[in-house]
């Protein structure tokens, strides 16, 4: 026998717990979410952050009006009576590569020469495409040969085309990628303030638990759920900070606890949240010190997932099954993180799609079931995990959504329309 954390707080509390619904837990613990600091990044280093302001447009988009063609720059007006038996010869008067900008100004008659991407001149109101031209030397003296005429404005981009001066061109909280980056980059907003990452301590508990890089030995098991955690974490948009495990011990568990509170945003922490001898983390938040959010909500996996404010401080005791584990990061941590990043829209989306499938195993809490998501035809199918009990790792591997049971009295019918969370992985 080894030593048993003797419960220095309140036992009979332990089984006391009153479950409430999903969405219950997620505003207790999301209204205490307030927005992480700002700072200003390179913008080379801002793939991925959530904006901390409005951008708005500091100038027109394009900037100048631009040939969308290679070919010439011209009047519309000399061209009116050209034709394939008229051919009408303009006078070519300048050369425009991409970045330059002509002084010259079209006048009667003359054309310029003009690249793809380059400053149509003064003057000029359509440009001609290369192929639809003749050319001719003579004395030093260029010409180009116009065979039909032009509406205004063909093949150039008007200034302001894609965007208007100081129109909204991102929103606060919009998560930065590619087509972001471009506008940034457009508008020369080299520093970009973005929302600081939230720095999210993550520790196991559980004395059965081994590093990954030790040898198994009987009776113990190596702590998955810290990594899976940590990745989770950097996928919502945090740093993860993976500290040791602790053992089934809880004054251990509660300097750990302690420590990481002074220094972290949120913590989350996995194991010890059951009714169990061992179970540690269920009997830490019952310390007076500590406002305890939940500690039973009526979903499966993690019904026993616990959320408490320590120090100010957002904890998320999640179970130590690593399906529950899983679950409960993405319900109740993850829009913790998100939100704190700006994030509008910190929850995971909610698709509808066909059952493909009878499904039997149901109860009266919600179950959130690891699945996987087909598209065919035009039509969302969802498949659930072969095993997807709260104890079972392997499957979480293979899923890309949770499909959403609601609490029924019977099973669902294969092509049955449900509603899934799609994950974002
Ligand atoms: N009498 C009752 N027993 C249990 C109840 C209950 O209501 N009454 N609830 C069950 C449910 S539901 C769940 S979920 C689990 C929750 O367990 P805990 O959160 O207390 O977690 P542990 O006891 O520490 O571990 C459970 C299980 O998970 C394994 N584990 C733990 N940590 C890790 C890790 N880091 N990596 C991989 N696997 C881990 C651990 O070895 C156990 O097998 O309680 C039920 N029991
Ligand atoms: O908390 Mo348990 O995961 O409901 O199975
Ligand atoms: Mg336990």
């Amino acid at each position: 026998m080894r030593e048993t954390s003797q419960n220095p707080y309140i036992a009979s509390a332990k089984f006391n717990r009153k479950a409430i619904q999903v969405s219950e837990a997620q505003k207790r613990a999301h209204s205490l979410v307030g927005s992480a600091r700002i700072e200003k990044v390179p913008i080379h280093e801002a793939n991925g952050r959530f904006l901390a302001e409005d951008v708005f447009a500091p100038h027109p988009y394009p900037f100048f009006r631009r040939s969308g063609m290679d070919g010439y720059a011209i009047r519309c007006e000399d061209v009116e009576q050209a034709s394939s038996n008229q051919v009408i010869w303009l006078k070519v008067i300048d050369d425009i590569p991409c970045g330059y900008a002509s002084d010259m100004i079209l006048t009667e008659t003359t054309a310029a020469r003009i690249m793809t991407g380059a400053m149509v001149p003064e003057g000029a109101d359509a440009v001609v495409m290369l192929e639809a031209t003749e050319s001719r030397t003579e004395g030093g003296t260029s010409w180009v040969g116009i065979k039909r005429p032009m509406d205004q404005g063909a093949n150039i981009t008007p200034v302001g085309f894609e965007v208007r001066p100081d129109e909204l061109l991102l929103r606060q909280g919009t998560r930065i990628t590619a087509g972001e980056l471009s506008v940034l980059a457009t508008f020369g907003i080299h520093q970009v303030p973005v929302f600081s990452k939230p720095i999210v301590a993550v520790f196991a508990t559980g004395t059965e638990l081994l590093r990954v890089d030790e040898p198994l030995q009987p009776g113990k098991i190596r702590n998955s759920n810290t990594i899976m955690l940590a990745s989770q974490i950097e996928q919502a948009g945090g740093i993860a900070v993976v500290q040791d495990s602790v053992p089934d011990d809880i004054e251990l568990a509660r300097q750990r606890l302690d420590q990481a509170i002074q220094e972290y945003d949120f913590i989350v922490t996995s194991g010890g949240v059951s009714v169990g001898d061992y179970d540690i983390m269920g009997d830490l938040v019952r310390r007076p010190e500590v406002d305890m959010l939940f500690n039973k909500v009526t979903m499966r996996p993690g019904s026993v997932t616990t959320a408490a404010v320590v120090q100010g401080k957002l904890l998320f005791a999640l179970s130590g099954n690593p399906g529950a584990c899983y679950v409960g990061f993405e319900l109740f941590v993850r829009p913790a993180i998100r939100k704190m990043l700006g994030d509008q829209q910190p929850y995971l989306e909610t698709w509808t799609a066909t059952l493909r499938q009878d499904f039997n195993k149901v109860n009266n809490f919600t179950r959130f079931v690891r699945s996987r998501l087909e598209i065919e035809d035009g039509r969302v199918w969802v498949t659930p995990a072969a095993i997807d009990e709260s104890s079972v790792m392997v499957s979480i591997k293979d899923s890309d959504c949770l499909m959403i049971v609601p609490p029924e009295q019977k099973g669902l019918q294969a092509g049955t329309q449900v509603q899934v969370l799609k994950l974002e992985r």
